[in-house]
């Protein structure tokens, strides 16, 4: 079984608005609403591969009740630690020629509630996937994600984790089975700014040496990178299309690379994390079967 954890679902509110000026009043001229949150959205991309997860996570509020209720809709075991205060964060992306996002902090995840995720994750079973997928409310520690690899360490739990900054340097003594940083987060956890392809293999074989068994750099439209767990580099160009909404295409990637590891080798996993990412971009929301599919038989 896979699980994802998201420690912040967000309820991803999207507005079009022509031309967007800070400090003025502007008005949208369309708006959709998504269930959303790293985990949430590897959870989604992989049910519409066919691969069934069970997302975890904390909810809280009217928009938690709203989140968990659109991801069972979606077919989705959920297992999700319900907070009694706070509501669930609403992140507001903004589309006008560029993509501005503006995410919420989140509700306060109190010591109890984080000891009710431990005890659902004592569930997880030789085998079993986790996924922790994005960011956690700045009330909480850093090592938060270290402290959940730390107390799945006796097991045979394939781990993997799309993180920031300290929250992702400080799961690298766990060995990650996979990590995915884009370009821009990678050249962040060294104060450097990442160009080329082989500036940005060699930051990834930094974060090899420092515990990641495999590294997949993605780059938005200049494709993605994979370092495997044997020193090989893969490097995949971009599918073709039009941009409509890139929000989600790192999770997509990773939800299509975790799909393409159940049949295939790193490169069939690669190539479809990437058919994936694609597909997601070139939609307004998360991607489907249809384009997904259609996409790969061009890479
Ligand atoms: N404009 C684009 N054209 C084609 N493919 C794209 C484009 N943007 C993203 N992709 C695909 O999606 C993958 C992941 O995109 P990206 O690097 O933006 O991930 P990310 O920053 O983690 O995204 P997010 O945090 O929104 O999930 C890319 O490696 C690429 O394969
Ligand atoms: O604040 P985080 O957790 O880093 O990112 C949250 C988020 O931007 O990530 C997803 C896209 O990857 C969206 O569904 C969600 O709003």
């Amino acid at each position: 079984m896979i699980y994802t954890v998201t420690f912040n679902p967000a309820i991803d509110y999207v507005v079009h608005t022509d031309a967007m000026q800070v400090g003025m009043v502007n008005r949208s001229h369309t708006e959709e609403i998504y269930y959303g949150g790293k985990g949430i959205n590897v959870s989604m991309v992989l049910k519409e591969l066919g691969l069934e997860s069970r997302a975890l996570g904390f909810v809280a509020g009217f928009t938690g009740a709203a989140i968990e209720k659109g991801v069972q809709a979606k077919g989705i075991a959920t297992d999700f630690v319900h907070l009694q205060e706070g509501f669930s964060r609403i992140n507001v992306k903004i589309k006008s020629g560029e993509e501005t996002e503006l995410n919420g902090q989140g509700p306060v995840i109190g010591a109890e509630a984080v000891a009710e995720l431990f005890r659902k994750l004592d569930k997880l079973r030789d085998g079993d996937t986790i996924v922790l997928a994005g960011s956690i409310p700045s009330t909480m520690p850093s090592d938060t994600y270290e402290k959940i690899l730390a107390h799945l360490k006796g097991k045979q739990i394939r781990t993997v984790v799309d993180a920031t900054k300290d929250l992702l340097k400080n799961v690298l003594q766990y060995q990650p089975f996979l990590i995915k940083p884009n370009h821009y987060e990678l050249g962040e956890l060294f104060e450097v700014t990442l160009h080329s392809h082989s500036e940005i293999e060699a930051y990834a074989r930094k974060l090899q040496e420092m515990g990641a068994r495999n590294v997949l750099v993605s780059m938005a439209e200049q494709g993605a990178l994979l370092l495997d767990e044997a020193g090989i580099c893969h490097i995949c160009g971009v599918c073709q299309g039009t941009v409509k909404n890139s929000v989600g295409a790192g999770d997509s990637m990773l939800a299509g690379f975790l799909a393409g590891l159940e049949t295939g080798d790193y490169t069939d996993a690669l190539k479809l994390g990437t058919a994936a990412g694609g597909a997601t971009t070139f939609s307004e929301s998360l991607a489907e079967r249809a384009e997904i599919d259609r996409l790969l038989l061009r890479l």
